[in-house]
């Protein structure tokens, strides 16, 4: 399956993509792959499987073949290093946190992840990720210069350079369960300097009507992860914001 080729025939469909984010730190293989069903029953389009710590090595590869078992839409990696590879993926969002103070999040554990990718059958989507604030455990984790929510004009100037960069992708992340999303109006400064390459924005999205402000501002996926993990019906829940979002 071409994963970058399929999001994009979504976009052409449906105007917009919702990704589903399960970290395999927080329950077990079967329990996500449950989600991952309910996900999909609500219209998700792909399952992204990731964490800032603990998602690797067995519990990971177990958590993407259950996952794998029970669904037919794409699973992509969200890695936290170069730990959160698993050769059993369809795809990998290959991110550099361009923010970040610190290489190893920059380039070395890209470095330390490619000859995997190169071995296996997992399509790399090239992406730049940005952490705003409050960035959450992933901005302290990736020691992530974080730039300020009423600064649109800085997050332009990052999406702007990893465009130049050659990088398809470029990630708002406001941190996962942020009180609220990255501000409408700096998804908008970032969207119009990407032109056609493509915004997700993520952290902090609960429900339909703040899904549907980060879409009309300029997101043309957006990912939920804590929201699904704490609700009990998980397909009514994707349903309320895939229906918000979706033309
Ligand atoms: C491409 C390769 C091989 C590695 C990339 C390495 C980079 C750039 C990592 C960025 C920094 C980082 C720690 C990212 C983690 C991304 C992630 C999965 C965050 C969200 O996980 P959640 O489960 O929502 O949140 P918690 O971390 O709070 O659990
Ligand atoms: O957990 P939430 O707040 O949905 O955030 C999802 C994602 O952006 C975190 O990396
Ligand atoms: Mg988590």
């Amino acid at each position: 399956m071409q994963v970058e080729a399929h999001l994009q025939k979504i976009i052409e469909k449906d105007g917009k993509v919702h990704l589903t984010l399960i970290d395999p730190a927080s329950q077990t293989p079967d329990r996500a792959a449950e989600i991952a069903l309910a996900a999909v029953e609500g219209g998700t389009d792909a399952i992204m499987i990731g964490g800032s710590t603990g998602a690797s090595g067995t519990l990971l590869d177990e958590t993407v073949i259950k996952i794998k078992e029970n669904i037919h839409v794409p699973t992509i990696l969200f890695p936290g290093s170069s730990a959160g590879l698993s050769k059993y993926a369809d795809a990998v969002f290959f991110m550099s946190l361009l923010n970040s103070r610190d290489l190893g999040y920059v380039i070395t554990n890209q470095v330390l992840g490619a000859p995997l990718v190169y071995r296996s059958q997992i399509e790399p989507i090239s992406m730049a990720y940005l952490i705003v604030e409050p960035g959450g455990t992933v901005g302290w984790v990736g020691d992530a210069k974080l730039i300020p929510r009423k600064k649109p004009e800085i997050a332009a100037v990052y999406a702007l350079a990893g465009k130049y960069l050659g990088m398809h992708y470029t990630y708002l992340e406001a941190g996962s369960g942020a009180d609220s999303p990255v501000n409408p109006e700096m998804i908008g400064a970032v969207k119009q300097v990407l032109g056609e390459n493509k915004l997700i924005v993520g952290g902090g999205i609960r429900n339909a009507e703040t899904a549907k402000i980060c879409t009309s501002a300029g997101a043309d996926m957006i990912v939920t992860g804590t929201v699904v993990e704490e609700v009990k019906d998980v397909t009514a829940k994707v349903a309320e914001i895939v229906s918000a979002i979706k033309r």
